[in-house]
């Protein structure tokens, strides 16, 4: 499972929590602007935005997981399994594949309206990477700071939902999802006074007690409305520091600890394996791992965005401790 949220303060935040239960060597992954974009059905892109994000380190093309460009748009892609439909190659259409999709749209869509005008033209065909690698059945959110949508590849067709609460996970399809939100809409963050009736007295033992009812689990739907109401009610200064705390804190409301969520075949627990989250207007990349509490961070414009090579730095994955004496 995964969770993608956005944040605004003075600048737009962006990012996801990576959750699953094997790694592909995870790595940000720098695509300058003149690095040659190979497509399988459609002409190679020479030029275009540059692009900083995390992609799987199995392979020299970008496969990226999330990532935002120099213009400040933002997407990140996450599991659809059982709900994401790809279709044949259709000539009527841009035929882009599911791990082509990032680059194609970050490459070329500076906002979301952008990448709206590009999404209504694209077939999202049925071909994968490699044979030895799944077809991802995947949803995506994109955010730019004015607005945020959610695009699912159904047998329909792609549909593009407006996202009003700025959040993502798994399953359900996004509209049952925000559907489902109708059941929180007596939670709040302030303790409720008492409705209960029949003139019972019952005492505010607690602070918090405006959350309860706020699922704690780690299944999806959960997850959703634990984090759109984190991040509706989500409190911070607006500068740089603040605002990247926070934004860790929002999705560290959702973490995945290893160990409670088991996966059968192979024996493992999925777990939060990376946080990422992109200032998009700086166009910096923070992240953090599970084993790296320490906040790790890349610049987009410290590198030479002209360039026509792809930039790699592995992820840091082992506790940094500050000792102090
Ligand atoms: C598994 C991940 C989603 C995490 C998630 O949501 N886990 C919940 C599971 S569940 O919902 O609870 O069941 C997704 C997200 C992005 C994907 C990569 C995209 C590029 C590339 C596409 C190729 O086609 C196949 C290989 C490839 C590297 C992909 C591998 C894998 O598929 C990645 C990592």
């Amino acid at each position: 499972m995964c969770t993608a949220s956005n944040y605004i303060t003075d600048d737009h935040y962006f990012g996801r929590n990576f959750d699953y239960e094997i790694s592909y060597n995870e790595r940000v992954t720098i695509t300058p602007r003149n690095y040659k974009f190979e497509f399988r059905k459609i002409d190679a892109i020479e030029s275009h935005y540059a692009i900083i994000g995390i992609a799987a380190g199995i392979d020299s093309y970008p496969l990226y997981y999330d990532a935002c460009n120099e213009k400040g748009l933002a997407i990140a892609g996450l599991n659809f399994a059982g709900n994401a439909v790809y279709k044949e190659f259709d000539e009527d259409m841009v035929n882009v594949t599911p791990f082509e999709l990032i680059p194609y749209l970050l490459g070329q869509a500076g906002n979301v309206a952008e990448a709206r005008k590009l999404l209504s033209e694209i077939n999202l065909v049925n071909i994968n990477f490699a044979d030895e690698l799944p077809l991802s059945p995947l949803h995506w959110m994109l955010s730019d700071g004015k607005e945020a949508i959610v695009v699912e590849p159904l047998e329909e067709g792609l549909k593009i939902y407006d996202n009003p609460v700025g959040v993502l996970t798994n399953n359900p399809p996004f509209d049952k999802q925000l559907f489902y939100l109708n059941n929180y809409r007596n939670l709040s963050n302030r303790n409720p006074e008492n409705t209960f009736g029949g003139d019972i007295d019952l005492d505010e033992y607690s602070r918090g007690m405006g959350g309860i009812g706020l699922p704690g689990d780690l299944s999806s739907a959960s997850r959703f409305a634990k984090v759109a109401f984190t991040r509706a009610n989500s409190y911070s200064d607006s500068d740089e520091a603040s605002s990247v705390g926070q934004f860790f804190h929002i999705l560290g409301s959702v973490e995945q600890q290893n160990g409670c969520t088991f996966i059968d075949d192979p024996d493992l627990y999925e777990y939060t394996i990376y946080t990422s989250c992109y200032n998009t207007n700086k166009a910096i990349l923070y992240y953090r791992t599970y084993h790296n509490s320490q906040i790790t961070a890349v610049d987009l414009n410290r590198e030479d965005l002209d360039s026509s090579e792809l930039i790699n730095y592995l992820l840091i994955n082992e506790e940094q401790f500050n000792f102090i004496n």
